[in-house]
């Protein structure tokens, strides 16, 4: 039974990362544990920057965006010499085992602890919800719902201007924020790098929806398109709609986590514990049919997330 934990939060911030670390502090506090914090990712642990924490040191985060524990990338934890040291220094804390959340990168480096005896959870902390053995990660929603009320923004002007706005919104190489934003906001098209496309056909769409009386349009894309200038450029020549890029960027990063990302994260947070309590590790909480389950690391980095197809057809099919 874990008598000291850690946690730490690791990889891109997200929405919703200081409502998983007040869970896990509190769930720990609550069963008896101590609980450290682990400053800046991997590098804390390698570094000895530790927290003690206590009820009040997670007072006043739930609502707050980023992470009270700051996040960073490690390249020293990729190579065993990294891991083998994160893991002395877990020996040398008592630490019985160490609460990640992250993205599929600091699942890696959790499972290399976990393997070298420390028992680490995964808790999935991204705005992108690219991590394949969940439905849902913690700053999903909020990064989403960030976008749609930016385009919104952007849609006042597109429509006083007659204008095609083309915006770039995040997601790493997935489209899942994309898709769903673009549903949300009733773009006319949205451009994924899961799907090939065709500026073309959208060019003719624009076209046909201007003869019904249309007068401005919203394009969404995908980062992982890249290619969001030369989209922009291409359409305004093809149809002669005055047309203008907005890449929302780290905007949707930020800011106050939503029901959805608190709660989440506060379940998510709480079962993690419950794991290492039983001295579980290597072990990624996720959710499953709207419920929170766990699956072994390497299981996890092994599934593969499928495409929100249902979605992509019915936006395409109502997007007139
Ligand atoms: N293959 C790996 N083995 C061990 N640790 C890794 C590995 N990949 C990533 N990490 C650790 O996790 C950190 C975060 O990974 P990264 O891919 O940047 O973000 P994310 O966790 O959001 O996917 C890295 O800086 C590194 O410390
Ligand atoms: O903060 P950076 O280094 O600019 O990274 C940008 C990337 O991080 C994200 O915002 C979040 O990705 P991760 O959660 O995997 O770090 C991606 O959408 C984007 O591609
Ligand atoms: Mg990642």
């Amino acid at each position: 039974m874990a008598k000291k934990i850690g946690v730490l939060t690791s990889g891109g911030d997200a929405p919703g990362m200081n409502a998983a670390v007040r869970a896990v502090c509190r769930a720990g506090l609550a069963k008896g544990m101590e609980v450290v914090g682990i400053l800046r990712g991997y590098n804390g642990l390698l570094n000895g920057e530790v927290i003690e924490m206590n009820a009040r040191t997670v007072s006043g985060i739930i609502q707050r965006g980023g992470t009270c524990l700051y996040t960073a990338r490690c390249p020293e934890f990729r190579d065993i010499e990294g891991v083998k040291k994160g893991r002395d220094k877990c020996l040398e804390m008592g630490l019985d085992g160490i609460v990640v959340i992250g993205g599929d990168g600091s699942f890696r480096g959790a499972a290399d602890l976990s393997a070298q005896g420390i028992p680490c959870i995964g808790l999935p902390g991204t705005i992108d919800n690219d991590i394949s053995c969940t439905e849902y990660t913690i700053g999903y929603d909020t990064a989403m719902n960030t976008a749609m009320e930016m385009i919104d923004k952007i849609r006042d002007t597109a429509q006083s201007h007659d204008r095609c706005s083309v915006v770039e919104v995040m997601g790493r190489n997935a489209g899942h924020i994309a898709i769903n934003v673009a549903a949300a906001v009733g773009a006319e098209a949205v451009i994924t790098p899961e799907k090939p496309y065709d500026l073309n056909a959208i060019a003719q769409k624009m076209e046909q929806t201007k003869k019904s009386g249309k007068t401005h349009f919203i394009i969404v894309v995908a980062e992982g398109v890249g290619k969001t200038e030369y989209i922009t450029r291409t359409l305004q020549d093809i149809t002669g709609v005055e047309s203008r890029a907005t890449i929302l960027g780290h905007v949707q990063r930020g800011g106050s986590p939503t029901v959805r990302d608190r709660v989440v994260a506060t379940e998510m947070g709480y079962h993690a514990v419950e794991l290492l309590e039983q001295g579980i590790g290597n072990r990624v909480v996720g959710m499953k049919d709207n419920k929170i389950y766990d699956v072994d690391i390497q299981e996890a980095l092994s599934m593969k997330k499928p495409f929100e197809e249902e979605l992509y057809k019915i936006l395409n099919e109502t997007a007139f």
